[in-house]
């Protein structure tokens, strides 16, 4: 196994890849390291498309000579490959980390099948602990921020609401111009619950609950890779 668990994680899942694929390309640290795998065989001749879910990763596939399409082109692919921030025992995933939550549920949602890339580190007991990414509308920024909050509450969690910002202090916008509003809760008992208060709230416009989206992971950690399916459970 590679000594880094990210990378193991993504050659498994590459093992899943056949000639004529439309693929889901993640985001992220991990999804990296599946786009340059997947580079490498595309040039040894691995004929696929390539569908990216953030602008970042567009450009690594680019970069990899990955060909490239869209959902108007493809609107429904074979397989996603993702990484997540947070994954439970029945695969209910935190993402939007790296603030490509949106672009990557429609994405999953498009694919028959999702595929999560992670080291072991991300595998929780129950979700939360990561602050869950709500990607909301600028405008009305400041009521939307309360609705959540409302929601959150009704869901049985609380905590701390920020919005995420750049390193220049301004709020960081989503490749879709959208901001990102990071809910830290510690613990989220009924992630469907949350899921579903957070859709209904006006101005939100994606959250990083994903539930039933997932059909397996690829877990890497020292004693190799796991494989979890979502039908053993
Ligand atoms: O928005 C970003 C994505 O949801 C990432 O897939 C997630 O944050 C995991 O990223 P990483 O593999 O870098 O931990």
């Amino acid at each position: 196994m590679s000594d880094n668990p990210k990378r193991a994680a993504a050659a498994a899942a590459l093992e899943l890849v056949r000639p004529g694929m439309k693929l889901g390309l993640g985001t992220g640290s991990t999804a990296a390291h599946f786009v340059e795998l997947l580079g490498v065989k595309v040039k040894a001749g691995l004929n696929v498309v390539g569908v990216p879910t953030s602008e970042a990763t567009r450009g690594l596939a680019k970069h990899a000579g990955i060909p490239l399409t869209t959902l108007e082109e493809a609107p429904e692919l074979d397989l996603t490959v993702d990484g997540a921030d947070e994954i439970d025992s029945r695969l209910r995933l935190i993402k939007g980390g790296g603030a490509a939550l949106l672009r990557e549920k429609i994405v999953a949602n498009a694919s028959k099948r999702m595929v999560v890339i992670a080291d072991s580190g991300k595998k929780v007991a129950m979700l939360g602990a990561f602050p869950l990414p709500i990607e909301v509308i600028q405008f009305g920024l400041e009521a939307t921020k309360r609705a959540v909050v409302k929601a959150i509450e009704r869901a049985g969690c609380q905590g701390e609401i920020r919005l995420r910002l750049r390193p220049d202090g301004h709020g960081l916008v989503t490749d879709s111009g959208h901001f990102i509003l990071d809910a830290s809760l510690g613990r989220i008992p009924d992630p469907e619950a949350l899921a579903d208060g957070l859709a209904a709230v006006p101005g939100v416009v994606e959250h990083g609950l994903f539930i039933g989206l997932a059909s397996e992971a690829f877990i890497a950690g020292p004693s190799g890779v796991e494989h979890i399916a979502r039908s053993s459970f």
